[in-house]
């Protein structure tokens, strides 16, 4: 289980998030939906450390305190994030790209059998392993940090926003992806603002307003709950 308790972040003056609680089971995949601003980010941020949480905040897995683990250890711990932007890097290869993210030793057994099921989840990177990265679409790109984070043999991945910019079809693609990950048992921790195809894939979901969880329930649920129908799906019942 990965949770955080009364997680709150602050840049300068401004409380990017207040007392956030959330928990993601072992296998649960979770979204957080939030208009822009609203504080997604950077609850991804604070948890996979690069973003220093208040006093009286806690991250925990399996109860047991991850909070202040350095950026670098993190996926030590299990946890893997694949930010906004990606994090690829453009002037190495698809292969090479995948071969840094098995550099925590939890990923150094079984690398071989994961580095094919990668290529089997992503059959256009097979075909482009000695290709640049930035060379490389947008969604293709995506593929890339999505395969770099398995690679770290994490329990849970958290994702930024991994459809932002990329064509529905290959949104699409990337999701059927992801729900051949979740099959295999990885915890995912999805944030996004393609409601539709992420409460598809979820088991549950919250529900974030300027820094706070305003509300928290089933995947199912929250595809016909008003608020969200008034906040992000346009009104209408989908
Ligand atoms: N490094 C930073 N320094 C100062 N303020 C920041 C920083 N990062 C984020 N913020 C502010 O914190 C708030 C939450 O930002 P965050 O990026 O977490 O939201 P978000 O929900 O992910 O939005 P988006 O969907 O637009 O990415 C915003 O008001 C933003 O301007």
């Amino acid at each position: 289980m990965l949770e955080t308790q009364n997680l709150s972040l602050r840049y300068g003056r401004h409380l990017a998030l207040h007392d956030i609680s959330i928990r993601i089971a072992e296998g649960e995949t979770v979204v957080i939906l939030g208009a822009n601003g609203a504080g997604k980010s950077s609850l991804l941020k604070a948890i996979a450390g690069p973003a220093k949480a208040e006093m009286g905040s806690n991250v925990l897995l399996d109860s047991k305190s991850i909070l202040g683990t350095k950026p670098h250890l993190i996926p030590e711990a299990g946890i893997a994030l694949v930010p906004e932007g990606r994090g690829v890097f453009g002037d190495l290869s698809v292969e090479e790209n995948l071969l840094l993210g098995a550099n925590p030793k939890r990923a150094r057994s079984g690398e071989t059998e994961r580095n094919a099921l990668i290529y089997d989840l992503f059959p256009r990177l097979a075909e482009r392993k000695s290709q640049l990265v930035r060379t490389m679409s947008g969604g293709e790109q995506q593929m890339v940090a999505i395969g770099r984070a398995l690679m770290s043999n994490p329990r849970f991945l958290m994702l930024d926003e991994p459809s932002l910019g990329l064509a529905p079809i290959v949104v699409t693609e990337l999701f059927n992806a992801l729900r051949r990950v979740k099959e295999t048992g990885v915890g995912l921790l999805l944030v996004e603002q393609n409601v539709s195809i992420s409460l598809s894939i979820s088991d549950r979901g919250y529900l974030m307003e300027a820094g706070r969880i305003v509300g928290e329930n089933s995947a199912e649920a929250l595809k016909t709950d008003p608020a969200v129908q008034q906040a992000f799906l346009g009104g209408a019942a989908a």
